[in-house]
């Protein structure tokens, strides 16, 4: 994958001249998926390569959120050029952007952020699975809320986009609608999106792309955290969150 391209973004020393080799961004997290999952997939979309730090010690994540580091004391964090980011929607819109997977105008560029919104809406159920005390209920639940709602409306915007969110092509929308699926592919399985076409036509698309694939593909992949995974993912969140 090559390194970052575009431009960088400039915090460096005051009379710093000329152009610098582009930096890796570094994203810190948990050792699992969560709120960090949706940067990993727009970076490795954008063919970004990143470095990860995984925290596994509550002492690590105390030292960050005391030390001033974690703007709101909350993960996730990307840091790249000098810039210090946390909340993950402005981490995903920032690679996104350096990435060039924004749309071509502001018409595009707002649509694409109203799709990332519904994605927002729709992958919470997703999100929370792991932490759910009754993983069925949990599941079947977010199952008819998809099924009935959400999943056609958002299989209707690529039917009109022609197969993605803006007609310009592929955005970072379309990768979140991609990582969502996965995800509620691994919850709920491979039937989920039997009759949803454009949907399951996107979600192809977004995992053939070389970055993307060769992320999932990677030791580095965090897959949907369910059984024992999820289990243990919890227990990771909870001992470094708050140190039990
Ligand atoms: N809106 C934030 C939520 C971030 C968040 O809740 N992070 C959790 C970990 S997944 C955290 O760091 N919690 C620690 C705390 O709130 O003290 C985002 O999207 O990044």
């Amino acid at each position: 994958m090559p390194i970052w391209g575009g431009t960088n973004h400039q915090h460096g020393p005051a009379g710093h001249a000329g152009p610098t080799a582009p930096t890796r961004p570094r994203l810190t997290y948990f050792a699992g998926w969560g709120l960090a999952e949706q940067a990993r997939w727009v970076m490795a979309a954008c063919g970004v390569e990143w470095d990860q730090t995984s925290l596994s010690r509550h002492e690590e994540f105390v030292a960050l959120r005391d030390g001033g580091v974690l703007t709101f004391g909350q993960l996730p964090l990307l840091e790249v050029d000098g810039l210090r980011l946390v909340q993950s929607q402005a981490i995903v819109r920032y690679v996104a952007r350096r990435g060039g997977l924004v749309g071509v105008d502001d018409a595009e560029g707002a649509t694409i952020d109203m799709v990332a919104e519904a994605v927002r809406d729709a992958r919470s159920g997703l999100s929370s699975y792991p932490f759910s005390d009754d993983g069925p209920t949990h599941a079947s639940q977010c199952r008819a809320r998809l099924l009935g709602k959400q999943l056609p409306y958002l299989e209707a915007v690529l039917r009109r986009g022609g197969g993605s969110v803006v007609p310009s092509g592929l955005s970072y929308a379309d990768v979140l609608i991609a990582e969502m699926l996965d995800g509620y592919v691994g919850m709920l399985g491979p039937g989920l999106l039997d009759d949803l076409p454009w949907l399951k036509a996107l979600r192809d698309r977004v995992l053939a792309l070389e970055g993307v694939a060769s992320y999932l593909s990677s030791t580095r992949r965090h897959p949907f955290p369910g059984g024992d995974v999820g289990r243990a993912y919890v227990a990771n969140v909870n001992a470094v969150l708050h140190g039990k």
